[in-house]
């Protein structure tokens, strides 16, 4: 099978990106049964009997490789990109952030499932992302919030998962090659070769994915932060009224805000900017989201149409759209940051954050115009964390100030536009 791996965005000023090696015969991997659950075993008690299972499911990326892997959760097939993520902790919060919507999550973190699932992690209403691929499942839960196995959980949410599988090994790939397109099946019929070709007839690339994420009509969000996590607020009142856009927003960005006295309206992401402006709120949030900024020019000229009437605040899609707006490039980076160990250098407090993030596109400074300033910096690459436009009113992250999961460094009041 000779088919042409699919070309990317190509780089602008930062050399991100490499083309991927084409490959001409499927080469498989498979990892020695080290923890071996039995998938039916999983998804009905998260706990395994029957030490024996064998592999029962592929994961074949766009580069030919094909891994074999146990499967638990729903069964089927299912193509998207696979990324890797660092977080140590967090799974429910990764797997419900909707900005994963048409991706694998690879853990690096090789124990995952070990604190199982509960219903205070969820960071939207349902899991949008395309599976779940770790080294290994626990095979017990301990923790006095969990109310139900990881097993359980994929399968109610009709979510695949795959384990066993030499996700180091994956993950030096992705990191060498960047982010592929891969296909997951546990159906036997389907040979290795369909699920190559599904894989590299797929992209990613110049998809409006946050249409299928996105609330369908406004709502009003009430919920704080529970006094017993917060280390931050002072329980304020609803000072300021805000509305955020809904790209597929993580619910802790609206429990920070309402914590710091915010009263909030939700909106879709179609939500006209003219309807915006006649609620007359003290500040506008474009939140995360998840894909491809450039595959959503309706919400870039909704962002272009609030600029300068209202201050605006931008989180990681947010922030890419406002780049955009400002007239900026946002490009694809090679394999992303996910995870919740990323040194930022805040350049306005002269400190350096450690940072949630997850995101595999970034603006391209050099494409911003005159007045727009770089606030903060991944210090592990040199990328955009962080932009200001003062004259408009304007500030955004790259990454995730409301953290969860991850480090509290950028939780702060300090540099919010809506607090005085
Ligand atoms: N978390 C997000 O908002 C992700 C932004 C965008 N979808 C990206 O991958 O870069």
């Amino acid at each position: 099978m000779e088919l042409a791996i699919k070309n990317r965005i190509a780089p602008t000023t930062q050399n991100f990106l490499t083309s991927k090696p084409k490959v001409k015969s499927l080469r498989v991997f498979s990892v020695k049964c080290i923890t071996s659950l039995s998938s039916s075993d999983v998804a009905a008690t998260g706990v395994a009997d029957r030490p024996w299972k064998t592999s029962d499911a592929r994961l074949v990326l766009e580069d030919g490789s094909v891994w074999r892997a146990k499967s638990f959760g729903a069964r089927g097939t299912q193509v998207g990109e696979v990324v890797f993520n660092t977080s140590l902790t967090g799974y429910q919060e990764i797997l419900t952030d909707p900005s994963y919507a048409g991706q694998f999550v690879l853990m690096t973190n090789p124990h995952i499932g070990n604190t199982g699932v509960n219903f205070d992690d969820e960071e939207s209403r349902q899991c949008f992302l395309a599976g779940l691929v770790i080294r290994s499942l626990s095979i017990s839960t301990s923790n006095w919030r969990c109310t139900k196995a990881l097993g359980d959980y994929l399968l109610e949410r009709n979510l695949m998962g795959i384990y066993d599988v030499d996700t180091r090994a994956i993950t030096r790939r992705l990191r060498q090659d960047g982010s592929l397109i891969g296909v997951l099946t546990t159906e036997e019929s389907k040979t290795d070769e369909e699920l190559l070709e599904m894989s590299r007839s797929w992209d990613i690339v110049g998809i409006d994915l946050i249409s299928g994420v996105t609330c369908t009509a406004p709502y009003e969000w009430v919920d704080k932060t529970d006094p017993e996590w917060d280390f931050n607020c002072e329980g304020r009142g609803d000072i300021y009224h805000v509305i955020a856009y809904d790209f597929g927003i993580k619910h802790n960005i609206l429990r920070r805000l309402s914590s710091y006295g915010c009263k909030i309206t939700v909106v879709p992401s179609n939500w006209p900017a003219s309807e915006t402006l006649k609620m007359k709120p003290d500040g506008v949030l474009f939140s995360n989201g998840p894909g491809d900024p450039s595959a959503v020019p309706y919400a870039v000229k909704t962002v272009k149409e609030l600029l300068g009437n209202v201050p605006v605040f931008g989180i990681c899609m947010g922030h890419q759209l406002l780049g955009q707006a400002l007239g900026g490039k946002t490009f694809k980076m090679k394999f992303g940051h996910h995870g919740g160990n990323h040194p930022v250098r805040n350049l306005v407090a002269n400190r350096v954050e450690i940072s949630a993030q997850n995101h595999n596109y970034a603006v391209d400074p050099a494409s911003l115009p005159k007045g727009v300033e770089v606030t903060h910096i991944n210090l592990n690459d040199g990328s955009c964390a962080g932009l200001a436009f003062p004259a408009l009113n304007v500030i955004s992250l790259q990454y995730h100030p409301e953290a969860s999961p991850g480090p509290h460094d950028s939780d702060s009041g300090n540099q919010s536009p809506f607090l005085s």
